[in-house]
């Protein structure tokens, strides 16, 4: 017996309508308002500890903070379940799957039909970027999950507060559903992590909306993260003159004071979260963080890129993430407050990762539930999921820079695009100038990660590290990249870099140290944009001259150095006719500039 009891409702006449609507599809037993306060979320977390889906840690160990398994089929985004619902099947492009909206609603709205039967339904207010800018970008998710809602808390701004000013502007949203796809018979028990076989991750650019369906985690079910921040903004990003993009922002000052912002696109697992709040290794260079994953930028009337991080929390890979590493991530979630996913769990309420400590606990509990000791670890089980996630604010974040609260963003001087290759991309390399550097973009390749469901270490195209989170066509997609350079002057737009920390050497290790030693390639990157060194004219672009990148103290071999800068012109032929494969699969849709570029790339490496 469903029997909807309305606790708060709205003055928004269209949401209420829209809640309704959702509520009479999808039968909850009762529907409620996140208000976004603590005393609802204690209230939520002890009803998942309740229900076996969170275990409380040790309060001395990580106060407020819980472990979660998911469903071992539903640890990461399902690319090949997430369409792009485009009126035009053209406008989706290549790169997308795509079906007619109203065959797909039609699909859909059977699966929906009392899906949330037996469980709550939730309504989520919530606010990418700033509650204070001059366009607030609203959003509300609908879900069936608590732990949607807990996590929802943690990485965007929600509740009542954002509410009231949705009612006070009538405003526009982007509408988020969300469903576990688990009913609940009367009676029937509920297990730790709700799911269903059937996976879809559905975008509808045109109304701006998000259906999502059996899938729990992560960037499929927290809806204002990739599907809204990256899927459905990038849309909204080309049709309105700006750009949202799958970049970190770091704010980097110079011994002598000089600061710059620097973005970068990585593809998932490639490097974001920790080069946004890297530990500097050379004496005087400070850096600070703006944001981790996502940046949308606009141009401010002084013609410069301004980014900001329209997200509130952290949703980091744990596997890597360790003392040695990313020190500050770590000091963030040792304040508590976060949510652990798919990781182990110590035998005294904290919880252990692979790459968090150099010794490795004597005994745990797997991300399986299984005792789990060095042995299995060497026999190949690893202890954590290699896609388990730590789930953190920001605000908890020791780097985090003061421009995170600054509503229109920080200027952007240098964008970077990197990938995973173990080959041919060298360590860095300038672009000659905007229409190069959308090359570098438009050509960025990387091996695939466990961050999506499907085969790993497999080289793949990614433009922009947004292969997965375009919302519309990526031929299009590209032009909208040149013509931000072509509307602008070129002179204030950002320079651009292709990066690549995980080349490897003869021996088979990382030719590059990477992490904190990353602050080398940045100051050259600075010194560039300050104009105090020089660089090497290469077929593929601008490389640092001997003796420009600083790598005094580091333990490095020469070989090794070489094999991570060297810009090996064979390789690079190598690369030409994937590329060229690459390029053929946009059709018409690929801008000309980009042809043209691939031709001069072709012909300086003849
Ligand atoms: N060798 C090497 N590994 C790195 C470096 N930076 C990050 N990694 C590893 O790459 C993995 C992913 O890094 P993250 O910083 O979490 O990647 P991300 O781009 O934020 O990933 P998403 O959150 O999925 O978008 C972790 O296991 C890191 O330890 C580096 O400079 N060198
Ligand atoms: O979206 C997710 O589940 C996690 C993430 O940040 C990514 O894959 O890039
Ligand atoms: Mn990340």
């Amino acid at each position: 017996m469903s029997t909807i009891s309305t606790q708060g409702t709205t003055h928004h006449t269209e949401l209420a309508g829209w809640v309704e609507e959702v509520a009479a599809r999808t039968r909850p037993d009762r529907v409620v308002w996140v208000t976004g306060t603590d005393e609802e979320s204690a209230e939520i977390n002890a009803l998942l500890v309740e229900g076996g889906t969170f275990v409380q840690l040790a309060e001395d160990k990580k106060p407020n903070s819980f472990y979660c398994a998911s469903d071992p089929d539903d640890v990461a985004r399902v690319e090949d379940r997430t369409y792009i619902c485009s009126v035009e099947e053209k406008d989706a492009g290549h790169t997308n799957n795509w079906m007619d909206p109203a065959q797909m609603k039609a699909t859909l709205e059977p699966l929906f039909d009392g899906c949330m039967t037996g469980r709550t339904m939730y309504v989520i207010p919530f606010v990418m970027g700033h509650l204070e800018a001059d366009q607030p970008m609203f959003g509300v998710e609908i879900t069936d999950s608590a732990y949607v809602v807990a996590s929802m808390r943690i990485m965007a701004r929600i509740g009542t507060p954002v509410l009231a000013k949705m009612e006070e502007l009538q405003a526009d949203y982007v509408k988020g559903l969300h469903s576990v796809g688990a009913p609940l018979a009367d009676g029937q028990a509920d297990v730790p992590w709700p799911c269903n076989d059937t996976k879809y991750i559905v975008h509808f650019p045109e109304e701006r909306a998000i259906w999502s369906y059996g899938s729990g985690y992560g960037g499929n079910a927290l809806l204002g993260k990739k599907c809204y921040a990256l899927r459905i903004a990038s849309a909204m990003a080309h049709d309105e003159g700006w750009m949202a993009e799958h970049m970190l922002i770091l704010k980097l000052t110079n011994p002598e004071g000089v600061v710059h912002y620097i973005a970068a696109a990585f593809p998932s697992a490639c490097g974001k979260t920790n080069l946004a709040m890297l530990e500097t290794t050379l004496p005087g260079w400070k850096a600070e963080t703006v944001g981790d994953d996502i940046a949308w930028m606009r141009f401010g009337d002084d013609g410069q890129l301004y980014a900001v991080n329209p997200e509130f929390g952290l949703f980091g890979v744990a596997p890597g993430t360790g003392y040695g590493t990313n020190p500050n991530a770590m000091h963030t979630i040792e304040r508590g407050n976060s949510i652990f996913t798919n990781v182990a769990r110590t035998d005294d309420g904290d919880i252990w990762w692979e790459g968090m400590t150099d010794d490795k606990p004597e005994h745990l509990t797997s991300w399986k539930g299984k005792d789990w000791t060095p042995a299995d670890g060497e026999a190949g089980t690893p202890s954590s999921h290699p896609n388990s996630r730590f789930c953190t604010p920001i605000e908890q974040l020791p780097t985090l820079a003061q421009e995170y609260y600054e509503p229109n963003g920080v200027p952007i001087s240098a964008i970077l695009f990197g990938g995973r290759r173990k080959t041919t991309v060298p360590l860095v390399t300038e672009a000659r100038d905007w229409q190069h550097g959308t090359f570098f973009g438009a050509t960025l390749s990387s091996e695939t990660t466990a961050a999506a469901t499907g085969a790993v270490g497999v080289v793949r195209r990614d433009p922009m590290a947004m292969l997965p989170f375009i919302g519309y066509n990526a031929g299009d997609y590209l032009g909208h990249w040149l013509d931000m350079g072509k509307q602008h002057d070129e002179s204030k737009m950002p320079k651009i870099y292709l990066v690549n920390w995980f080349r490897r050497d003869a021996d088979g290790g990382f030719a590059w140290p990477g992490f904190g030693e990353n602050t080398r390639v940045l100051k050259w990157v600075v010194d560039r944009l300050e104009g105090t060194v020089g660089a090497d004219e290469t077929p593929i672009g601008l490389t640092p001259r001997a003796g420009d990148l600083d790598v005094e103290g580091l333990d490095l071999t020469d070989e090794q150095l070489a094999a991570a800068l060297a810009v090996d012109e064979q390789e690079w032929r190598d690369e030409l006719p994937l590329i060229r494969e690459w390029f053929d699969k946009f059709g018409d849709a690929l801008p000309q500039q980009l042809e043209d570029e691939l031709q001069t790339l072709t012909q300086r490496l003849a």
